[in-house]
């Protein structure tokens, strides 16, 4: 299908068409209940289907966790949405290497989520030592179902910023070298070193996802000039130079970088505390930002690759066949600030510089 861009000229202003393959979201958090139901129509608009996470409390854990919250979330679809949840298993030091590989060949569950415990929300019943975990990986390796990974240390010591870097060293290469075979996905990287660790990999069997919001922000924007709690999430943002490098890689065309969202919906209420929460609400305006971060690198022409065929490559799946198409025009577009929810309020992702392109109808 490919990407077609379209330039005609309209009364007085141009206006320029991209017509792109239904886009995925291979990292995204529904939530459950009130604030599922409010946030799901806002990733259902524009994908097609998204790798849902298992944070939940109590977390999903088994292949009947799994297909319950599957239920709950087709339950809350909008009319008419067209929208497949790809579920995943969040990894406890007590999963069940059968039960998972059960939800592997009934199509329950497509990837196993690996939480360091304590390294983000709702991560408590994740992995504290990851031997205990390792023959779940070894059936994982044997039956091709791949690891998703929340890559930071949670080790005190090590600082914040750093902690990417030292998961790769630490965690990720002892798994690897220890288990071939195993499929596995660094998800919303955020260092040039996940970056180059990616690139050097030999073998097919490791990829990333990288966040729309990592394009747009760096620690600046933060930290500078006043705190920005509503851009908090984890991995926190790093330095400059580390943004370049993640907007190099998705705006290259390079099949192992894709797009996972990890919008991650939280009340105003819970974001604007002395201790508040981590996790940025992308999913209402991830396209728009997305084309626009595109254009700014004349990469355009790989927004396709990036949002809607290396994702479903790496996880063995078809790309969908149903189409998107995005607008651009002169004058700004607007988003709402937020969304309603039963819970609260939740603040959209504020990109800091005018948008352009729109979703079209
Ligand atoms: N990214 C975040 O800052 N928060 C996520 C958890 C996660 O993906 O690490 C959340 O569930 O709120
Ligand atoms: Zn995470
Ligand atoms: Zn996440």
């Amino acid at each position: 299908m490919g990407i077609r861009l379209h330039l005609f000229p309209k009364a007085m202003a141009m206006t320029q068409t991209i017509t792109l393959r239904r886009p995925d979201d291979f990292h995204l958090h529904l939530r459950d209940g009130a604030m599922l139901q409010a946030v799901l129509p806002e990733t259902t608009r524009d994908f097609a289907r998204a790798l849902i996470m298992p944070n939940l409390v109590p977390p999903v854990v088994t292949a009947a966790q799994a297909a319950a919250y599957r239920e709950r979330i087709l339950s809350a679809l909008p009319a008419g949405a067209d929208f497949t949840p790809l579920m995943t298993l969040y990894l406890t030091e007590d999963t069940d290497p059968n039960d998972l590989a059960r939800a592997h060949a009934e199509g329950i569950a497509v990837a196993v989520k690996l939480y360091p415990a304590g390294a983000t929300t709702n991560s408590h019943s994740g992995v504290h030592n990851f031997d205990k975990v390792r023959p779940v990986l070894e059936k994982m390796a044997e039956i091709g179902m791949p690891l998703c990974t929340h890559g930071e240390v949670t080790d005190p010591e090590v600082d914040i910023f750093d902690r990417e870097a030292v998961f790769i060293d630490r965690v990720l290469e002892p798994i690897r070298a220890a288990t071939p075979g195993l499929r596995v996905i660094m998800e919303h990287i955020t260092t040039r070193t996940a970056v180059s660790y990616v690139r050097g990999a030999t073998g097919g069997d490791l990829a990333a996802s990288i966040t729309m919001h990592h394009l747009i922000i760096n620690r600046n924007h933060i930290l500078a000039g006043g705190i920005k709690p509503h851009y908090y999430c984890l991995p926190v943002a790093k330095r400059e130079t580390h943004r370049l490098a993640l907007v190099e890689a998705a705006t290259s065309g390079d099949g192992r970088f894709f797009l996972g969202t990890d919008s991650a919906p939280h009340t105003d209420a819970n974001k604007l505390l002395p201790c508040g929460c981590a996790g940025c609400f992308t999913a209402t305006n991830t396209m728009s930002c997305l084309a626009e971060v595109f254009e700014r690198e004349n990469a355009l022409q790989h927004l396709e690759a990036f949002t809607a065929l290396n994702g479903a490559a790496h996880y063995r799946l078809p790309a969908n066949t149903g189409t998107l198409t995005l607008t651009r025009s002169e004058a700004p577009v607007s988003f709402p600030s937020h969304i309603e929810t039963g819970d609260g309020p939740v603040t959209v992702f504020d990109p800091g510089f005018a948008l352009h392109w729109r979703v079209a109808e």
